[in-house]
């Protein structure tokens, strides 16, 4: 079973938001991805830099996890950013616009010359024509130890930029460079988000896509609204009718006649053993829910 911990909504905000850095102390997002790129203009990059760093360093987040997404190597604030992000100690770095497996060796070598703690990992948009080319290549980078790659984020919208693909309703133009991230992501132990919902007017369009997104295989979905993390975080979730079936299963497996059968019957439905996996990630995954929205109403 692979890394459980949720990751359900995970919001963006722009670093130079004060307003947004500080509010997000109280949303039930699972993960923050604090922006020091496309959502930062020019003038702002260094006052970004300032208040992101000054944000992680001082705390006051509880379980949400902290990301910062810097500024691509090859940019006037790509060197900077890194070392600052370095200093300040997040959960991950998320890097933009990663094409290649060399970007992310590249980044290897810069977080060993800067001495990185080891906590820090490595997550990798992708986002670009040649990252969905490069696709396994970039995935298998996580062998090598040294990346601490653990995740993919898609952007989807530099995918359509670039490749003048329509976001619609369904996605259809996409679907097969979402399908292929996706197999690449799992073949190698790879979390995996989806991309955002850009009309924060339209929430029901936005839990559609969720489920959607639930129903690909993502892990959760990159938002950028406080009004969509409910949407995400219910539709990640998994349903009561879901966790109960998979409670049923695990029970009829461990019962004494079943200790032989690699296949049975439950409730009408056939269940190999290899089902058990998947039930019980949706049992551990609804009781880590519990204990998060138990924690949170405390
Ligand atoms: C789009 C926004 C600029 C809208 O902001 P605003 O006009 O302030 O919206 P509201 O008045 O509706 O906000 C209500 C309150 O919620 C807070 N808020 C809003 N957005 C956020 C947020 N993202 N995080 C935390 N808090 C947020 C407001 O401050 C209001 O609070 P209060 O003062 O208490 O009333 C704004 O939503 C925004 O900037 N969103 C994020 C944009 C962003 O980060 N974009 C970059 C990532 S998307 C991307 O690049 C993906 C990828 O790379 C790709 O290529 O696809
Ligand atoms: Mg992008």
């Amino acid at each position: 079973m692979s890394d459980l911990r949720l990751r359900r909504s995970v919001l963006y905000m722009p670093g130079s938001n004060a307003r947004a850095l500080e509010k997000a102390k109280t949303l039930p997002a699972d993960s923050l991805i604090l922006d020091l790129e496309d959502a930062v203009s020019m003038e702002e990059k260094e006052l970004a830099r300032e208040q992101v760093c000054a944000a992680v360093k001082g705390g006051g987040y509880g379980h949400r996890e902290l990301v910062i997404r810097v500024n691509a190597p090859q940019t006037p604030w790509g060197e900077g950013d890194l070392r600052a992000a370095i200093e300040a100690k997040p959960d991950a770095i998320l890097m933009p616009k990663v094409s290649s497996p060399a970007v992310l060796e590249s980044i290897a070598d810069h977080l060993e010359a800067l001495d990185a703690p080891d906590s820090i990992a490595v997550w990798a948009m992708i986002e670009t024509p040649a990252a969905i080319l490069n696709i396994h290549e970039i995935a298998k980078a996580r062998r090598d130890r040294r990346t601490r790659l653990t995740c993919f984020v898609l952007g989807t919208n530099d995918l359509a930029k670039d490749t003048w693909a329509q976001l619609v309703p369904g996605r259809v133009p996409m679907l097969p460079w979402i399908m292929l991230t996706l197999a690449a992501a799992r073949a190698e132990g790879l979390t995996i988000l989806d991309g955002v919902w850009n009309d924060i007017s339209d929430v029901d369009g936005c839990r559609v896509e969720c489920r959607q997104a639930r129903d690909l295989g993502f892990d959760g979905k990159t938002l950028i609204h406080p009004n969509q993390l409910e949407p995400a975080n219910t539709s990640f979730a998994p349903t009561e009718e879901e966790v109960r079936r998979a409670r049923l299963v695990i029970d009829a497996f461990n019962l004494p006649e079943n200790a032989k059968r690699a296949a049975i019957k439950v409730e009408g439905r056939m269940y190999e053993r290899q089902h058990i996996g998947m039930a019980r990630r949706s049992v551990v995954w609804s009781e880590t829910i519990a204990a998060r929205d138990a924690g949170a109403k405390a």
